[in-house]
């Protein structure tokens, strides 16, 4: 499936420093001047659950696999991105390919640091970038609607609802706001969804602060954090700068210098969880003496869907999945307290996967 984040923002805020800690490899350069990254960087990220390791050792299983997210570090945009300015629309292209959007905004004071508008303003800085990617999307959207035209011409249904919703979607963006704000009913969202508009896209704002302010945030992130309540997006406190540090030591080194910052958790950790559920993700496990694994599926996923994330085959020649709920599983200490229990229950096609159950599926190929 592969769901991915693109990490986007002003050039030189500290998204491809944030990308290096997430990814814990240099690949993507990080240096002090603006557009030192041009090619797009994607980094497989391992999801952080607690949940894994306790069944895992509940269990006895050799290995635990995580299920994974990617992130995208893409290249700075700047004012005049959407007509070329910077490095322009080949990374708005970046941005199209991408699930949800990471929005890195500076939040640090630091003037060895070039910002390229001179100032450390987050929140101006934001909207500077929605504009571009809300002026993009106009753009886009005149080109789909022309190109509609003729189709529209000869009363073809599909592209009449296509045109309604590109024309809906130009209505917002004409009064400033963003795509993701226009509502839209249940039997349009597939064809919503598949739009592709930059700001429909669900957003997430990371507010990069100094070491000091790690823990807490800083004025500037709350500011951010305002603004982010009022658009109904989400904020992360981080020092990408601190995380990309941490990221190189070994875990009982990075536990004590998280507990001298005042921190519970690495930050990226929250940056991941809080991407997975803007992504409306939820996590099946499968456990066995082997390995106990995590697996990714999209909330309200069914039985059989769920089992194709694994193998093709298992969707295709599902029979049924028998399933014990995580909090049993633990509760019972494992499978066969589970079944002795009746815990386990045989759930057919028609089964909405839950989070955290834990599944066996049976099929025939
Ligand atoms: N929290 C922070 N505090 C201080 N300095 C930071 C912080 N985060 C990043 N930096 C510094 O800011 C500079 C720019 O970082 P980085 O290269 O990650 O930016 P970028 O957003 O990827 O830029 P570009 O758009 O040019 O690719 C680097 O020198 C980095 O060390
Ligand atoms: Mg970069």
């Amino acid at each position: 499936m592969g769901f991915k984040m693109g990490i986007v923002g002003l050039p030189n805020v500290g998204k491809s420093t944030l990308f290096n800690a997430l990814t814990k490899t240099a690949a993507a350069q990080a240096a002090n001047f603006p557009f030192c990254t041009i090619e797009p960087n994607v980094g497989d990220v391992a999801v952080p659950d607690p949940r894994l390791d306790k069944l895992a050792a509940i269990s006895g299983s050799k290995q635990t696999i995580p299920t994974r997210m990617s992130f995208v570090d893409i290249a700075g945009l700047v004012k005049g991105a959407s007509k070329g300015e910077g490095l322009g629309n080949q990374f708005l292209a970046n941005i199209r390919e991408c699930d949800a959007i990471a929005h890195v905004v500076r939040c640090f004071e630091d003037g060895d640091v070039t910002h390229v508008e001179g100032r450390v303003d987050p929140v101006d800085d934001a909207q500077v970038i929605e504009m571009e990617l809300m002026f993009a999307d106009l753009e886009s959207i005149a080109k789909r609607r022309a190109n509609l035209v003729r189709k529209l011409k000869g009363n073809d249904k599909e592209a009449k609802l296509q045109d309604d919703l590109l024309a809906r979607a130009q209505e917002a963006l004409e009064n400033d706001r963003p795509a993701r704000s226009v509502e839209v009913s249940e039997d349009e969202r597939k064809q919503w969804n598949m739009l592709q508009l930059l700001t429909q896209k669900p957003i997430l704002y990371v507010c990069n602060v100094e070491e000091e302010n790690a823990a807490k945030g800083n004025a500037y992130s709350e500011a951010v954090a305002k603004m982010a309540a009022e658009q109904g997006a989400g904020t992360v406190v981080i020092s990408a700068k601190i995380e990309e540090e941490i990221s190189q030591l070994d875990s009982d080194e990075a536990e004590m210098f998280l507990e001298e910052l005042g921190l519970h958790e690495a930050g990226l950790d929250r940056l991941i969880r809080a991407g997975y559920e803007l992504l409306q993700l939820e996590t099946y496990f499968t456990v066995g003496p082997k390995e106990a694994r995590a697996w990714t599926i999209t909330k309200g996923t069914a039985a059989p869907q769920a089992a194709g994330v694994i193998h093709g085959d298992f969707e295709r020649g599902f029979i049924r999945a028998e399933t014990i709920a995580y909090d049993d599983f633990i509760a019972c200490n494992g499978e066969t307290g589970a079944k002795d229990a009746g815990k386990m229950r045989a759930e057919g096609k028609s089964y909405i996967v839950q989070d955290g159950d834990v599944m066996h599926f049976l099929f025939n190929t």
